[in-house]
């Protein structure tokens, strides 16, 4: 390396720290909105979860319409979903559970990528246990995969009034490996405006919805009983399937974004 190359690299490092101290100054500035957020939200989030996917779900779009240059949006989602968490977890402690089921270190990936490494994991044997604990617990979100265990979106919108809060990933069409998973939260004090409203209930076959087209079929299984169980997606303006059975309201999703959005 000539001299002058040397020089110039020092300069050039010089710069990283200062974009670094500015950028870590900006972050502990972000802390301290969220202590006056915090006494702001007061009595909303004693009550439960701080999260608010509406507000997490427009901020992901606006990352990704501002996005430019070399750095993979990957990297940026990324580093927000932490920071979002993170901050979420400040806000009101609350734990990630995830079943030890299917492609556990896939979903783990998926789950640390949503939630970083801040926010505690806690795993299970089953879906069904995993509920259980947060429907007990509290404070809780899970990160399931649609094909992770059998129907398990039986156990949503009963008496622990689990639903869906997010689908994962955040970010499609990358090259990160995913598999097809939601965020399972506990009831919100709040209506959240999802992009879609996710419904589960009872169908005579896995053919049942083929001609209905109010919405999108996420996934139709059988159950111990052997009876089929859907879990069905529906945006504004579109209708239930009058096939479905004893149907009930579970949770729902922002749409996913797409790296050009
Ligand atoms: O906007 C809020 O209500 C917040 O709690 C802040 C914040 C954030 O860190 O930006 C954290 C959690 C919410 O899910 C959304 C956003």
């Amino acid at each position: 390396m000539t001299a002058n190359n040397l020089q110039r690299l020092t300069e050039l490092r010089a710069k990283i720290d200062a974009v670094d101290e500015s950028v870590h100054n900006l972050l502990m500035q972000r802390a301290s909105v969220i202590d006056e957020l915090i006494k702001v939200k007061g009595a909303a989030t004693q009550k439960g979860a701080a999260f608010h996917p509406g507000r997490e779900a427009s901020m992901m779009v606006q990352f990704a319409k501002r996005h430019g240059g070399s750095l993979p949006l990957e990297m940026i989602i990324h580093i927000w979903r932490d920071i979002i968490s993170t901050f979420t977890y400040l806000q009101a402690n609350y734990t990630v559970h995830l079943s030890d089921v299917g492609d556990t270190n896939l979903l783990r990936d998926m789950a640390r990528f949503q939630f970083g490494f801040t926010v505690p994991f806690q795993n299970h044997d089953s879906i069904k246990q995993a509920f259980g604990v947060m429907a007990e617990t509290g404070n809780a979100l899970a990160v399931i995969a649609v094909e992770g265990e059998k129907c398990w979106w039986q156990y949503l919108g009963g008496k622990n009034g689990l639903g869906l809060m997010a689908r994962l990933p955040v970010l499609v069409e990358t090259k990160l490996p995913s598999v097809d998973a939601f965020v399972v939260a506990p009831p919100t004090t709040e209506a959240i405006p999802f992009d879609w409203r996710t419904y589960a209930g009872f169908v005579e076959s896995t053919d049942a919805l083929n001609d209905w087209t109010g919405g999108k079929v996420i996934a139709i299984d059988t159950d111990e009983q052997g009876r089929y169980q859907a879990l069905i997606a529906i945006a504004d303006g579109g209708a239930a399937p009058k096939s479905m059975l004893d149907i009930r309201a579970v949770g729902g999703y922002f749409e996913q974004i797409e790296p050009a959005a």
